[in-house]
């Protein structure tokens, strides 16, 4: 009889390099999929990890090889402390995204470090990895992954809107979901609240105190990016040629340029919304700023909705869990309508620890 209840250690590190990403959840699947999350941790890196880690670009894939040993024992700590501390006796399997160093999907390569085997045998625990590589093998793009989890874990919203560096969108169209980057949006406050001294503008209180610059306002609008069809997605080079430039020629103060950006922001999230009175899920970083979320409530008859922190900050790894438990259970847990692949498919590479 197939399993029903999956006890699960998810693992995810992500773009920004805050730090590694672990929880422990239960997911059960009766009709539909539901999950409990009992505890969650960002463990922040070190000085030597984040230097490592942000210098990937420039190393040969031989470096690289080195480093995926080094990071996949380093992961192994980390999870084993995490299993300790809890007390985590009953795990069907730790599922880990492990950390991007290359993704040029146009190159069919994608590369994610610490999801050698050397991981399973360390932790003596069964480890499913290495999501992105068979979808990029299938002509696709090996991302976004996360929609699949929208949809099964969070049918309840219409829309599961996340806003990181970027705000990214996920929904059901026509029975297929439908995935994209909306616009820019923690990437560009994070660089100008930067100027002043400022990891982020907290709560959107700068940005609150400034005034539109409707000049800027308008070009910012008219970016060719927003006329094109989905999908489509951003990377921190499209910001540098495209958005940076328009803005520092203006000179502005940085709260106008923050209160302008964060308009931008809520009118491009609007008109994908379409004006309907939808549901919508808010997680990622940009959930707490709080002037943002109400300039976008001003602007759409959508319910918005703000989970607490957990499922703010942690709706990705908690889906890289499940990616895990459809991979065991053979299901699909890559889909071509978003990723653009030749079929959807089930990814993930299965270690079995030595003994
Ligand atoms: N209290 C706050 N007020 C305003 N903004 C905040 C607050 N807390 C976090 N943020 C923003 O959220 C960002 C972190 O968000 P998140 O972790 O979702 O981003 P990310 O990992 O870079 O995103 P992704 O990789 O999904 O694009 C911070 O860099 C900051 O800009
Ligand atoms: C290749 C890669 O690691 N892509 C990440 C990255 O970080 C955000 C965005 O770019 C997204 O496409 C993806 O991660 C999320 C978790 C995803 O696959 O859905």
């Amino acid at each position: 009889m197939i399993k029903t209840e999956y006890k699960v250690v998810a693992v995810m590190s992500g773009t920004s390099l805050d730090g590694i990403d672990i929880i422990y959840a239960v997911y059960n699947f009766h009709k539909d999929w539901s999950f409990k999350i009992h505890h969650a941790e960002t463990l922040k890196y070190s000085t030597k990890w984040k230097t490592d880690l942000s210098n990937l670009v420039n190393k040969s894939l031989e470096e690289l090889r080195e480093l995926d040993i080094a990071y996949s024992k380093y992961l192994a700590n980390v999870i084993k402390t995490f299993i300790a501390k809890y007390n985590l006796n009953e795990i069907d399997f730790v599922s880990s995204h492990g950390h991007t160093a290359l993704h040029q999907p146009e190159n069919k390569l994608t590369y994610q470090i610490g999801n050698r085997t050397v991981l399973a045998d360390k932790l003596q625990q069964k480890v499913i990895c290495d999501f992105r590589v068979q979808d990029v093998e299938f002509g696709g793009q090996g991302a976004p992954l996360v929609p699949i989890g929208d949809r099964l874990l969070f049918y309840n919203y219409d829309y599961c809107l996340n806003l990181g560096g970027f705000a990214n969108v996920s929904f059901e169209e026509n029975e297929k979901r439908i995935a994209f980057d909306i616009c820019p949006v923690n990437i560009v406050i994070n660089h100008f609240v930067s100027k002043i001294n400022l990891e982020y503008d907290d709560r959107g209180k700068i940005a609150s105190c400034g005034k539109v610059h409707e000049g800027l306002l308008n070009q910012l609008n008219q970016l060719e990016f927003y006329k094109q069809s989905a999908p489509k997605s951003l990377g921190l080079e499209w910001v540098k040629t495209h958005v940076f430039p328009i803005i520092d020629r203006l000179e502005l103060k940085t709260e106008d340029i923050l209160r302008t950006f964060t308009e931008h922001i809520s009118i491009q999230i609007a008109l994908v919304l379409k004006d309907e009175a939808k549901s919508i899920l808010i997680t990622g970083g940009g959930a707490y700023n709080d002037f943002l979320i109400e300039r976008l409530k001003l602007k759409t008859k959508s319910k918005i909705i703000i989970p607490d922190s957990q499922i703010i900050e942690f709706k990705e790894a908690l889906v890289f869990g499940l990616l895990g438990i459809l991979r065991v259970r053979n299901e699909v847990n890559c889909l071509k309508s978003v990723t653009g692949a030749k079929q959807d498919h089930s990814s993930g590479k299965i270690l079995n620890p030595k003994s």
